[in-house]
């Protein structure tokens, strides 16, 4: 008979993961791109069970502190997966992403809890890119946000008949992102409902023709990038729950100017071709528009979650 693994108490883990911008204009469910703001997190076994969670931050005072965090839940549900009963843990959650701004803050919770975990679990079960994709898209729903979040740069993830997959690629040097955070959020589950059940067939052509040529923007041509983030198949259908978005998307896209829904919104978010078109969008926001809206001046974070083990040390 085997014996169950146990994580001895004290073992610690230290995570850290990318806030993430995914639909990218004609990608929905698709593309997406890890973003230089973080959220970090630092796990410990205790001896009592059960979960403790400090949150520093975003999130702080309002998100469960308790086994319900979304944090808390993933850990348990890969410690289920694995087979091995989860220990007593203490978390602390230091918190950059904003919350349902469309910066990928779900995703970044999922994609901590999964590493964590990982981390935990060293030595006891082995976990390969593949698996790490699937646990996180099981929690999130779809692979577009955890994707990037688990392995940096822009990726394309897809659903396979056997689950999600991912291509990572590297994003021109002169790729540059701003994007605008409103004060107000807004939740994916509503921006999802808003969908369409079906879509025109020449609006499928319209985003295929886009999302193709904007994988070439991305990573070859960045000039093309205002034709390429052109959209037909989620912002028009979502415009009516966030009208200052749409606002300052058509402001900005009639100077020239690749501004998109950042995830499910309602943040916008600039492609720029060079460092450059950042700062003019940011003049012409504060110029143009009445409402606030935070600028995050933002780099492409190539790297992706990494996680940090911390074993007990044995003293003589
Ligand atoms: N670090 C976190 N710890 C605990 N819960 C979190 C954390 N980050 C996000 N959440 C939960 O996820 C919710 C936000 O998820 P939601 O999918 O609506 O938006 P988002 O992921 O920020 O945006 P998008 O999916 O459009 O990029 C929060 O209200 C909170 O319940
Ligand atoms: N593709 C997702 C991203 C946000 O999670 C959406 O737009 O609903």
């Amino acid at each position: 008979m085997t014996a169950t693994p146990t994580i001895p108490v004290g073992t610690a883990v230290s995570v850290k993961v990318p806030a993430t911008t995914a639909n990218l204009g004609p990608g929905f469910d698709t593309l997406g791109l890890a973003l230089s703001l973080y959220d970090e997190l630092e796990v410990s076994v205790r001896a009592e069970p059960g979960v403790h969670v400090t949150v520093i931050g975003v999130g702080e005072g309002e998100v469960p502190t308790d086994e319900s965090n979304l944090v808390a839940r993933s850990i348990a549900y890969v410690f289920e997966k694995a087979g091995v009963p989860m220990p007593g843990l203490e978390m602390v959650a230091r918190n950059a992403i904003p919350h349902s701004r469309g910066l990928g803050s779900s995703g970044a919770a999922i994609v901590s809890g999964i590493m964590a975990a990982r981390g935990l679990l060293d030595g006891i079960v082995e976990f390969d890119a593949v698996t790490l994709l699937e646990l996180a898209t099981d929690l999130e729903g779809h692979p577009d946000n955890v994707a990037p979040a688990l392995f940096g740069g822009l990726t394309i993830a897809w659903v396979a008949e056997d689950g999600p997959k991912h291509k990572k690629l590297i994003a021109h040097r002169g790729v540059s992102a701003v994007v605008f955070v409103p004060e107000a959020a807004m939740s994916t589950a509503l921006a999802r409902s808003l969908q369409p059940a079906s879509v025109p067939h020449e609006d499928a052509i319209f985003n295929v023709s886009r999302s193709a040529l904007l994988v070439a923007a991305l990573v070859q041509s960045p000039e093309l990038l205002l034709a390429a983030t052109e959209d037909r198949l989620h912002q028009s259908y979502r415009a009516s729950a966030m009208r200052e978005t749409d606002d300052l998307i058509r402001m900005l896209r009639s100077h020239g100017l690749a501004a998109v829904v950042s995830g499910a919104g309602p943040s916008v978010l600039v492609l720029g071709s060079d460092p450059s078109q950042r700062l003019r969008a940011a003049e012409l926001v504060e110029q143009n528009s009445a409402s606030t809206w935070q600028a995050l001046m933002l780099a492409v974070d190539f790297k992706g979650a990494t996680v940090m083990v911390h074993p007990v040390e044995v003293s003589d």
